[in-house]
């Protein structure tokens, strides 16, 4: 079978599978403290307003610059943080407003992947410990029995078993992560947010730690929320993808799709940015003007309008509402 051919036979097994996880218009302000009483003066609209939909087994790739709402996204969705308006449904249950033991139960279905290992591992916990702990969260075990499960666990992802009696310092960044990716499959989730799983690694490890999750992905039948900023590790890892902008999903598309035909002028600014090793096809390169306005006061209207080459008198007044304008291609634009 051909690369190509691959990726359809993905496309089309992946069209007839249920959803399994449904956002609607979700929005997470943080509130901003002012004053001598400390009294809430503002918020940052870190999620304004996002709606999108992950089948089962599929990735979806989150990607847009630094402080656009990424993480906030995937932490509102794991229920880390609380959700301001909108709904999180999964396998169509409402989950925004679960608490107690509803909530801790729901958890058990979804983890995360942290970008930074190391800070996410407790360094004074034998590696074992670290990932018995969400199982015996749960459940009462056998320690014996629980010991070998975790031992074959480390070895899934690439580790020794004796990394079992080790303590996190003693691995390196790489390493580090397959503990922190062992630790979020030991309670057999349905849905894992990786958030930047590899910005923090050696580019020689990340495509190492890459393909160690599409391949978990295909053994354990994992859908992913894939969270990152560079566009090529993103297009590696997902089947479509959605780009955010100052809290706004501004398109959502498949792979394919949006690297050949990216159609917010956004995404296009982000697509010709990438360094294009054949020259024959590179790209005029769109540079964006200004800064990316602050969340706490966004513009009117379309969120990008201010830096966007091809704004008009219109895209200050009214925000585009995401909507699809080919087959599975959604843009939040009044150019389509
Ligand atoms: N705890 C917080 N309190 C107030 N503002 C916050 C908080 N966490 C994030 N923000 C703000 O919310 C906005 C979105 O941040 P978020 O971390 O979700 O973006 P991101 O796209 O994941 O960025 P990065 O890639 O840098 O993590 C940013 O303006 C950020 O400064």
């Amino acid at each position: 079978m051909t690369t190509r051919d691959f990726i359809q036979d993905r496309i089309d097994s992946l069209e007839n599978r249920d959803v399994l996880l449904e956002i609607q218009n979700l929005k997470t302000y943080y509130p901003v403290k002012g004053g001598f009483f400390k009294r809430t003066v503002g918020n940052v609209k870190a999620v304004d307003d996002v709606s999108f939909t992950i089948r089962k087994g599929e990735t979806l790739g989150l990607v847009g610059e630094s402080g656009c709402g990424k993480s906030t996204t995937g932490r509102t969705i794991l229920r880390l943080l609380k959700p301001t308006d909108g709904k999180i449904l999964f396998e169509g249950k409402d989950i925004t407003k679960l608490s107690g033991s509803k909530l801790q139960r729901a958890r058990r279905d979804f983890q995360m992947v942290f970008q930074d290992p190391y800070a996410s591992l407790n360094p004074t916990q034998m590696v074992g410990d670290i990932i018995a702990e969400p199982i015996l969260n749960y459940e009462k075990r056998n320690k014996k029995e629980l010991e070998k499960e975790i031992k074959a666990l480390l070895t899934r992802v690439g580790l020794p078993e004796s990394a079992y009696y080790k303590y996190a310092h003693e691995f390196s960044g790489g390493q580090r992560q397959r503990i922190g990716i062992a630790r979020a499959l030991a309670l057999h989730p349905k849905l894992i947010v990786a958030d930047e799983p590899v910005s923090a690694l050696d580019v020689s490890v990340q495509s190492q730690v890459l393909n160690l999750l599409k391949e978990l992905q295909i053994e354990f039948d994992l859908t992913y929320l894939f969270i990152a900023h560079d566009l090529s590790v993103v297009k590696h890892m997902s089947d479509r993808i959605g780009v955010m902008y100052l809290g706004s999903l501004v398109e959502v598309a498949s792979n394919k799709d949006l690297y050949r035909e990216p159609l917010h002028p956004y995404t296009q600014a982000l697509i010709s940015a990438i360094p294009e090793p054949n020259t024959a096809i590179r790209k005029e390169r769109i540079v964006l003007q200004g800064d990316v306005p602050s969340p706490q006061n966004p513009p009117s209207g379309c969120p990008f309008h201010t830096r966007c080459p091809m704004a008009m008198d219109v895209c200050s007044k009214e925000k585009p509402p995401l909507k699809e304008v080919r087959p599975g291609h959604h843009v939040a634009c009044v150019l389509y």
